[in-house]
């Protein structure tokens, strides 16, 4: 792609990094999606808003099919700590799963089918609330979605520990099943120097959190892939006051449906176990829940095999990431697959000084609009 063009997509993906939102809030960033579509020519698009996402459908000349490609939306409350001139605008809200990233991306492609069409349909889905609460289910069975459901989907999710210029993925499992983890306990507070006319939450929250661990080390098999993971911790209002409440946020991934199940029946039990080892109340949520991201894998397979032939990117076979994705709800209804894209950069994701490498963004864009012409059967244009 020429540099102006890439330039263009790095200034919105900058745009974007300013305004992030929590999920189904994301209000500025449909509003700069809407007036970046409005500045491509009408009569190649349609639009459809379905509450804070965005459908775009670019016609084909003469379609087949109709293939979908989805971009996810939100950002996550944590305060940056980059060294951007264009850091968040947002306190205490910050783009650091790069979905500012994979916004741009999907502009970017998008634009170039505009001025490119093939021959298939085009779907474009910018889904809001991928980290929270989950976006992409009730997406899938909204009346705007299922009127122009794709027959294939694709999406990608950059990827620090990769180079730029190189992609990663896999046939079968990419992703773990997720469930979020929220356990309130209540006891009774009471003046520090009288721990015997109080009920500690400190206590059984402390003792909580260790035992939660012994689930992954003691209860599933050595070979499954599990992660139990509190994140956040929170008690009692002061130095002095024995804390009569506590609360602890977490999430849980694991390769396979059953090890979910056996988890949260631990979880359940531990918890008993606290409750009436501590005197105390306790009530478990298990907030949102995504199933896992498997990739078809003849579409996988395929992509991989045009892969290194026709473009001259490097690609890797990698292992499954305990990480999660409601995009795998989107593909347990449609066939498609999901890749890695190397963004270069030292900090992880979720991490407040990530600064991915933007020089993914016109190889990102390269890779799919060469790929979307090659599955549609037509010649892509040298320059686009
Ligand atoms: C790619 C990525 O980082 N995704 C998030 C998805 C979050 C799911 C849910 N809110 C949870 O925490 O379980 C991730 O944390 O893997």
């Amino acid at each position: 792609m020429s540099l102006m063009t890439a330039e263009t997509f790095i200034e919105l993906r900058r745009q974007f990094h300013q305004i992030p939102e929590p999920g189904f809030a994301e209000v500025k960033t449909q509003q700069l999606i809407l007036s970046y579509l409005a500045s491509l020519p009408s009569h190649r698009l349609q639009i459809k808003t379905w509450r804070t996402g965005i459908l775009v459908k670019v016609p084909g000349r003469n379609p087949r099919r109709c293939i979908g490609y989805r971009a996810d939306m939100d950002g996550l409350p944590i305060r940056e700590e980059t060294s951007y001139g264009f850091q968040s605008r947002h306190e205490g809200y910050m783009h650091a799963c790069g979905h500012d990233m994979h916004m741009a991306i999907a502009l970017g492609i998008l634009t170039h089918f505009v001025h490119h069409p093939i021959d298939d349909d085009l779907l474009f889905v910018f889904q809001p609330a991928e980290e929270g609460p989950g976006g992409a289910l009730p997406m899938l069975e909204s009346e705007p979605f299922r009127a122009w459901k794709p027959d294939l989907i694709f999406a990608l999710h950059i990827a620090p520990e990769y180079p730029v210029g190189t992609i990663a993925t896999r046939p079968g499992i990419l992703f773990a099943n997720t469930s979020e983890l929220f356990i309130d306990l209540t006891g009774t507070s009471g003046h520090a120097a009288l721990p015997h006319r109080a009920n500690d939450m400190v206590i059984a929250a402390s003792q909580l959190a260790i035992q939660l661990q012994s689930i992954v080390s003691r209860n599933i098999d050595p070979l499954d892939s599990v992660v139990l993971t509190i994140g956040k911790m929170e008690a009692g209002t002061k130095q002095n006051v024995i804390a009569g409440t506590a609360r602890l946020e977490g999430t849980i991934r694991t390769l396979s449906a059953e090890a979910m199940e056996k988890v949260k029946d631990r979880i359940k039990s531990i918890v008993r176990g606290i409750e009436v080892g501590f005197g105390c109340e306790a009530s478990i949520d298990w907030g949102a829940n995504y199933c896992q991201v498997y990739n078809h894998p003849d579409i996988t397979r395929a992509f991989m095999e045009w892969f290194p032939s026709e473009t001259g990117y490097q690609l890797i076979k990698c292992r499954e990431a305990m990480t999660g994705e409601d995009f795998g709800y989107f593909l347990s209804e449609i066939p498609g697959m999901m890749f890695w894209l190397g963004v270069e950069t030292p900090y992880g994701l979720h991490h407040p000084k990530i600064e991915p490498n933007e020089n993914a963004i016109p190889v990102a864009i390269d890779v799919m609009t060469r790929y979307f012409h090659h599955l549609s059967g037509n010649h892509r244009p040298a320059q686009p």
